[in-house]
């Protein structure tokens, strides 16, 4: 039997996500009854990278008591490069994990617990394999890790997406307008198919399900014959048409991240339905970040308490190599395998998919 660890660290990787603040404040709470020091790495796991600006600092129960329902992270997080492939300005990208794993050995750090999307779990991965015990707590609003049946955040998205739906509604019914939203997910379109759903949308295009413009025109025309005067579309960023590619904008890089991202699906499909149909009046809208910021909803406070406490039940067993996993009605561990194993894509022959179908939504596919 191992003895139980004297000192968990604590990191928030990739990018932000409604909920991570309840996890930490979950983690520091169950660690102190136990009588384990918490130490919260800032910026990812940059803290424990001298040079970086960021640091490592204890995290008492008095501090995180207010930070359940606040958005971001109170740690601070980064999605640009790893510790693997660091990036120094027009360097080649080096590999600082060794430089990691000998600070946390000199800080007495006997977990790390790493919340995080698949990327962030790869990083745990690696870590795991240099000796390190860590234990992977899963987040993103995109819902793609296979690892956990659900992740904190993507509901909170949901509820934003959708009540901008409503929003939009308004305005399409007053104007006798088409309205394109275009939201996040990357190359998974949950968040789309949901939102689409509870906004009630009448087409949702997603990376799973390639379109065609000419059905999608076809299809509003539809709508708009049978007495509607406006349509709602919501278009995934990482939709493409049959035989098309994504669409990406160009973002600046702070010298370190990429210099394009996944963006402007909304207006390619705007233009490409008026090529079809150009008495359409259309407008689109780009939520983009508002998906990410702000409040997390109860349940998804829930589900990031429950994790963190999981976390570290899963360190006082001794357990390493693992990622708390949501398995209704537990949180569970599986393996961190698991985690970066394969994304979570929506089934296009799915159930969910079929419901939207009966429901009239249109996914400009056939
Ligand atoms: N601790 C970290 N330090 C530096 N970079 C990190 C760290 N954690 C994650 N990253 C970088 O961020 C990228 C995305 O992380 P991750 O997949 O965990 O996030 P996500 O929830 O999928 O969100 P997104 O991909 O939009 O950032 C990783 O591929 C990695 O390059
Ligand atoms: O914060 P950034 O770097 O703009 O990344 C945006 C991406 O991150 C996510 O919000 C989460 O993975 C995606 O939905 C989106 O494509
Ligand atoms: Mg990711």
């Amino acid at each position: 039997m191992p003895s139980p660890p004297r000192k968990l660290a604590i990191a928030t990787g990739g990018g932000d996500c409604p909920g991570l603040n309840a996890v930490i404040r979950a983690v520091v709470l169950r660690a102190h009854a136990a009588g384990i020091e918490v130490l919260g790495v800032e910026d990812g796991l940059n803290g424990l990278l001298e040079g970086t600006g960021a640091t490592v600092r204890a995290l008492t129960p008095i501090e995180v008591a207010p930070i359940l329902g606040r958005g971001g992270t109170v740690l601070g997080t980064t999605n640009r490069c790893s510790p693997f492939a660091w990036r120094d300005g027009k360097a080649p990208p080096r590999d600082r994990g060794d430089e990691l794993l000998a600070r946390a050995q000199a800080l007495g750090i006997d977990v790390l617990i790493n919340v995080g999307g698949d990327g962030s779990q790869a990083i745990s991965l690696e870590l795991a394999r240099r000796g390190m015990t860590v234990i992977g707590v899963p987040k993103t609003i995109d819902n793609d890790l296979d690892a956990t049946v659900e992740t904190f955040g993507f509901g909170t998205a949901v509820q934003v997406v959708t009540d901008a739906l409503d929003r939009l509604r308004t305005t399409a019914e007053s104007h006798d307008r088409t309205m394109i939203l275009e939201v996040m997910g990357r190359h998974a379109g949950w968040i789309a198919l949901h939102s689409g759903i509870a906004g009630g949308a009448d087409v949702i295009l997603i990376p799973e399900l390639p379109y065609s413009p000419v059905h999608v025109a076809r299809d509003l025309m539809r709508t708009l014959g049978a007495g509607r005067h406006f349509a709602l579309v919501v278009v995934a960023e990482g939709c493409a048409c049959v035989g098309g590619e994504v669409s990406h904008k160009a973002v600046a890089s702070g010298g370190i991240g990429p210099s394009s991202i996944l963006g402007g699906a909304g207006q390619r499909v705007a233009e490409e339905i008026a090529a079809v149909v150009p008495e359409l009046e259309l407008r689109v809208t780009a939520l983009g970040h508002i998906q990410r910021g702000g409040t997390p909803t109860a349940y998804d406070r829930l589900l990031a308490s429950r994790l963190g406490v999981e976390a570290v039940e899963a360190a006082l067993r001794g357990e390493r190599s693992v990622l708390v996993s949501s398995q209704p009605p537990d949180i569970k561990t599986v393996p961190l395998e698991l985690a970066v194993k394969k994304m979570r894509a929506v089934d296009p022959r799915g159930q969910l998919v079929a419901h939207a179908r009966g429901l009239g939504i249109s996914f400009g596919d056939a």
